[in-house]
């Protein structure tokens, strides 16, 4: 018997068919700690509509985002620069968790929130130039459940699958240099979604 959480998921399975890496252990956290996750996040993380750049316009995203990190990290996302704030005790504790279901390390976290299947992520990678490379990266789901795929950039080929309320997805090795990734507009969703990508930062030019 086990005391951990029934959960169907092996986390060891790797979900590319090949040039990367991507694990998803299901549902990390229990539906009432999950739920108070999204509460406490909702109200305590600095949300700010996301800018971005678009046809050398500035344009202002629906979606809200925030960034986080172990020191006010520079970190430049959709040509647009920010600078990280210190974590909050939830985000900590979320961190831990992630580290040691993962081995992995991380410094540093981007936050998401969609409203509604309205909101989602184009077709991109996590290859920033101060990410670190083949680092992990370490993806929190609470709220909606909603579609996530990857698409070979070379191949085209597709892969498909579901995050769900308290769960974790790991991506890593080359999965940033060969996939991209997105989150897909859904007209059938109407619930709010919060992702936290966790992160490692390196060589910083301060
Ligand atoms: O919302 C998600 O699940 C993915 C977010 C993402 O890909 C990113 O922040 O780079
Ligand atoms: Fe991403």
């Amino acid at each position: 018997m086990s005391l951990f959480l029934y959960n169907e998921y092996d986390s060891q399975y790797n979900w590319l068919p090949q040039d990367g890496v991507v694990n998803y252990y299901g549902k990390l956290f229990s539906e009432e700690e999950s739920n108070t996750f999204f509460e406490e996040l909702w109200h305590t993380i600095d949300w700010r509509n996301d800018e971005a750049m678009m046809f050398g316009k500035k344009i202002i995203t629906k979606r809200k985002v925030a960034w986080y990190g172990d020191s006010p990290f520079r970190y430049t996302y959709s040509k647009v620069t920010k600078e990280a704030l210190p974590w909050t005790p939830e985000l900590l504790t979320l961190k831990n968790r992630i580290e040691t279901a993962t081995g992995e390390t991380f410094n540093s976290c981007l936050l998401n929130l969609y409203h509604s299947g309205d909101e989602g992520m184009a077709w991109h990678s996590d290859d920033e130039i101060d990410l670190k490379r083949n680092g992990a990266i370490g993806s929190i789901t609470f709220g909606a459940e909603r579609k996530f795929a990857f698409k070979h950039k070379h191949t085209d080929q597709k892969v498909e699958m579901l995050l769900e309320h308290g769960s974790l997805l790991v991506m890593k090795d080359t999965t940033q240099t060969f996939w991209l990734h997105r989150l897909p507009p859904t007209k059938k969703v109407k619930k709010p979604r919060i992702n936290l990508t966790f992160r490692t930062i390196e060589n910083q030019r301060f």
